[in-house]
């Protein structure tokens, strides 16, 4: 860093030059990326960067800074503080996790069919309610509000964005105010585990759809994970077993802790509504990791009429999607 901050700082050359500029930040970078991804991270920063002229010292100093978090491994999304996602700009910081792609794909999927399926319903029956449980920064709760307020119901649809990290509800909180008033969702502390908030949720009723990106991620795994994953986001959002300690899943150390628990709330009936007619619209969207979809297929198996596995871009299984069990109790006891 007081290497390159002396050469770039040092010369009215690169004041006049942004090429210049931009050659000497890439080469900076590829001393720890791969050079095409260098210049790659230095033309985003460069387009996104809030930096304004780069011909003020101040507007250098910050770029300069960027690079150096780049070259110390800390992700894009973190540096320029947002994230595209499906056609929105959301605000990204540490250690919320950043909305992936993989999510985005099957988030558009559901946002999709959900839309489909409201325009099919009888007039009365179009307000709905979504729960995004582990919302992070609001993202999967974000894309469904804004497509479902441009839906037919949309006056009574409500989205529901829950997690339990402060910092997550924060920032989900301050994403939720860049939509319309009428289409943001409510950002609730939930914590999946606790019964007392999983009643909370349901105070006004159950949902009719449930999205859920879950932290799945087997501890063993952590440390194994890819740098930038490991040391600036959150362990909270992405190790699915209790802390040592906490007792469970001392046992189960597979990254399923929160499938088991969406199982068990789905066996005590509050959380969903159960259909009383067929819809295209699955009522539950569950991202999974690697070869957990046959798992998490079997856990929500006994409340499903039918269940699905969706792939990703990439050919792996992603989520596994619930088309609950009609029952005429409209509880949903497996079957
Ligand atoms: C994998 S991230 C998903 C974030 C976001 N939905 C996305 O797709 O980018 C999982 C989220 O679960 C939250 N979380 C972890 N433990 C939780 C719990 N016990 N109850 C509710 N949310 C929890 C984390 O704070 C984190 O935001």
């Amino acid at each position: 860093m007081a290497a390159l901050t002396s050469s770039v700082g040092r010369g009215c050359a690169f004041l006049r030059s942004p090429q210049l500029l931009r050659q000497r930040l890439t080469a900076r970078l590829a001393r720890t990326q791969e050079p095409g991804e260098a210049s790659q991270h230095v033309r985003w920063l460069l387009q996104d960067g809030d930096y304004g002229p780069l011909d003020g010292r101040a507007a250098r100093r910050r770029l300069i800074a960027d690079v150096a978090r780049l070259a110390q491994g800390e992700p894009l999304a973190y540096v320029l503080g947002t994230q595209p996602f499906a056609g929105l700009l959301l605000k990204c910081r540490a250690p919320t996790l950043i909305p992936r792609p993989e999510t985005e794909e099957w988030g558009l999927r559901v946002a999709d069919l959900a839309r489909s399926w409201l325009a099919t319903l009888p007039e009365r029956e179009r307000g709905i309610r979504v729960l995004d449980l582990c919302t992070g920064s609001g993202c999967l709760a974000m894309l469904l509000a804004h497509t479902l307020s441009k839906a037919p119901g949309a006056a009574a649809t409500r989205v529901v964005a829950a997690d339990v990290s402060p910092s997550a509800l924060a920032l989900a909180a301050e994403n939720m105010h860049t939509l319309p008033s009428f289409a943001q969702p409510s950002v609730v502390r939930a914590d999946i585990f606790d019964d007392g908030d999983m009643a909370g949720l349901v105070r006004n009723g159950p949902f009719d759809l449930l999205v859920c990106n879950p932290p799945y991620i087997p501890a063993r795994d952590h440390a194994s994970l890819d740098a930038s994953v490991r040391l600036f986001e959150d362990r909270l959002a992405l190790i699915g077993e209790l802390p040592a300690g906490a007792g469970a899943d001392a046992d189960a150390p597979d990254g399923l802790i929160f499938y088991r628990r969406i199982a068990a709330l789905l066996a005590e009936g509050r959380l969903l509504r159960r259909p009383h007619a067929p819809r295209q619209c699955p009522s539950i969207v569950l991202e999974v990791g690697k070869g957990q979809a046959p798992a998490v297929q079997l856990l929500v198996e006994p409340f499903s009429e039918r269940v699905e596995i969706w792939r990703d871009g990439f050919g792996v299984d992603r989520v596994v999607a619930s088309w609950l069990r009609s029952d005429e109790s409209g509880r949903s006891t497996p079957g």
